[in-house]
């Protein structure tokens, strides 16, 4: 089932006319294995991964108005103003030619949920939601080594915090709404895409084991 967008794209960048999208929202704390997991289900089931986290990155790097801002937020693990997220997002989708989008990272509190569901007119399909501890997801990011501003312990607590007020909240929205696909994050990445086949295979393509 697709979401015609044509609706509210309330002086943001316009999507084009009549464009249905189906949008996965990925979900889980810092670290729990979004992206990792993301680029395999990219390449098994012809999604196309949109990063908020990327996407704002991008954003910094281009040399935008915005870009301090959006640098100084990320230092201190806080969320960008939505309509910021939400414009870079739309714009992907809008330029890009596939449509079914895995969205990660975002909506990561109440703002950006209303607000996304607001200009877009957009409801996720599902929800898939990364279940990992705290410990495991801290160690994660003290070793990955992208050189990331944010991956050092002082903003990585930040972000604990963030997550366990701000974002947490949105995921209990749409388990209310039976939404959520809770995988445990914890175990080797290869168990855990064996749990995300799962979900994005269809029932009757299942085959007993
Ligand atoms: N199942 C796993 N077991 C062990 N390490 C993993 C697993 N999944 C991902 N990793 C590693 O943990 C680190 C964080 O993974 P990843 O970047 O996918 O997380 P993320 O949820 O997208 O993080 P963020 O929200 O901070 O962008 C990476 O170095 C990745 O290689
Ligand atoms: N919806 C979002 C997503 C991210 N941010 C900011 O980017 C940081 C890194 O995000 P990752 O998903 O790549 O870990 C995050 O800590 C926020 O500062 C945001 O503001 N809004």
């Amino acid at each position: 089932m697709g979401t015609v967008v044509e609706s509210a794209n309330q002086g943001a960048v316009s999507l084009p006319t009549n464009k249905k999208v189906t949008v996965i929202f990925v979900l889980g704390g810092p670290g729990s294995g979004k992206g990792t997991q993301c680029t395999n289900i990219v390449e098994h089931f012809g999604y196309t991964h949109l990063s908020a986290g990327d996407l704002l990155r991008a954003e910094i790097k281009s040399g935008s108005e915005n870009g301090t801002m959006i640098s100084n937020m990320i230092k201190e693990g806080k969320i960008v103003p939505s309509e910021v997220t939400i414009k870079l997002l739309q714009r992907a989708i809008q330029e890009n030619g596939n449509d079914k989008f895995l969205i990660d990272g975002f909506p990561r509190n109440e703002e950006n949920r209303a607000a996304f569901e607001l200009v877009t007119g957009i409801e996720p399909e599902f929800v898939l939601f990364f279940d990992c501890p705290e410990a495991e997801m801290e160690k994660r990011l003290l070793g990955r080594n992208q050189g990331r501003e944010d991956d050092n312990i002082e903003t990585i607590r930040k972000r604990f915090n963030v997550y366990m007020e701000s974002s947490l909240p949105v995921i209990e929205y749409y388990n209310s709404k039976g939404k959520v696909r809770k995988i445990d994050a914890v175990k080797p990445v290869e168990e855990v895409f064996e749990a995300v086949k799962a979900v994005f295979t269809p029932a009757n393509e299942k085959v007993a084991a």
